[in-house]
């Protein structure tokens, strides 16, 4: 899955190309600078092509209707519970019966890098062991029956054997990997230790390496 940020710019050839790649889906998300407009105006773009377009709510001000789904993150290894239930809760409260609940799906966020800015926005205790982001894990998974478990590693490749502990440990959450994958055999590694891969910021440094991810992980590179 290509994460497409509202806030960079991105030329119709590029979308194009992200949206005709064969991923399975577009996420429209970021962590600083989204708003109502710039994600009206991405997801009307990425509407044209037909493959789905979810977005990953981050601002209250940006929720925008006519989405697939709506992701909504649940950051765990953060003391600050602003980012685990209270913007939540307040988005509840303001968009009452207007939220359509059957594409509403929570993800167990765990953020792994502290230099990110979502580890920054969020307060994350990002610097853990392996035994605590898979004890994080399984609360997403067992204890709060989380569909998706996030491991977000947003800037830099994570550690691959964590990412295949934390998948073993999981009973019935889809994990999703995404930080870091700058070509197709990162992409590669994560696919196979992860469920689904996400791929952001190299879109915007290298968009040919971006798009080789897609044959590499469908395993139809020539
Ligand atoms: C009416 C209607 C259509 C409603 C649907 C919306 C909905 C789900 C309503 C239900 C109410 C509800 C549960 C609302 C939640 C609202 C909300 C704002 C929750 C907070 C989410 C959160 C924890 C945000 C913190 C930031 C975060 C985790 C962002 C995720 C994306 C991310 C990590 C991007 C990477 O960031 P990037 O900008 O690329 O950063 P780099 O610089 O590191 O690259
Ligand atoms: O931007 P990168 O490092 O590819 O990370 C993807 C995604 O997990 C960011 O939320
Ligand atoms: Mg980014």
């Amino acid at each position: 899955m290509f994460k497409l940020d509202p806030e960079k710019e991105l030329s119709e050839e590029a979308l194009e190309a992200l949206c005709m790649s064969g991923s399975d889906a577009i996420m429209v998300g970021g962590s600083t600078g989204i708003t109502y407009e710039n994600t009206v105006d991405l997801m009307s773009r990425v509407r044209r092509f037909e493959l789905p377009c979810v977005q990953e709510v981050s601002d209250l001000e940006a929720v925008v209707p006519g989405f697939d789904l709506y992701l909504t993150p649940m950051v765990l290894n953060t003391e600050d519970v602003t980012w685990i239930l209270e913007r939540h809760r307040q988005g509840i409260e303001r968009y009452g019966y207007m939220i359509p609940w059957e594409l509403v799906v929570p993800e167990g966020y765990i953020v792994l890098n502290p230099e990110a800015a979502v580890a920054k926005l969020t307060g994350a205790k990002a610097s853990l062991t392996e035994d605590a982001i898979a004890a994080y894990a399984q609360i997403a998974d067992k204890l709060m029956s989380l569909p998706i478990v996030y491991l977000e590693y947003s800037g830099i490749f994570g550690e691959m054997d964590t990412v295949r502990r934390v998948r073993r440990g999981l009973e019935q959450a889809r994990l999703f990997y995404g930080g870091g994958i700058t070509g197709p055999s990162q992409a590669i590694e994560a696919a196979s230790a992860a469920d689904t891969v996400i791929v952001g910021n190299i879109i915007y440094d290298d968009l040919e390496q971006a798009l080789s991810t897609v044959a590499a992980v469908k395993g139809t590179a020539e």
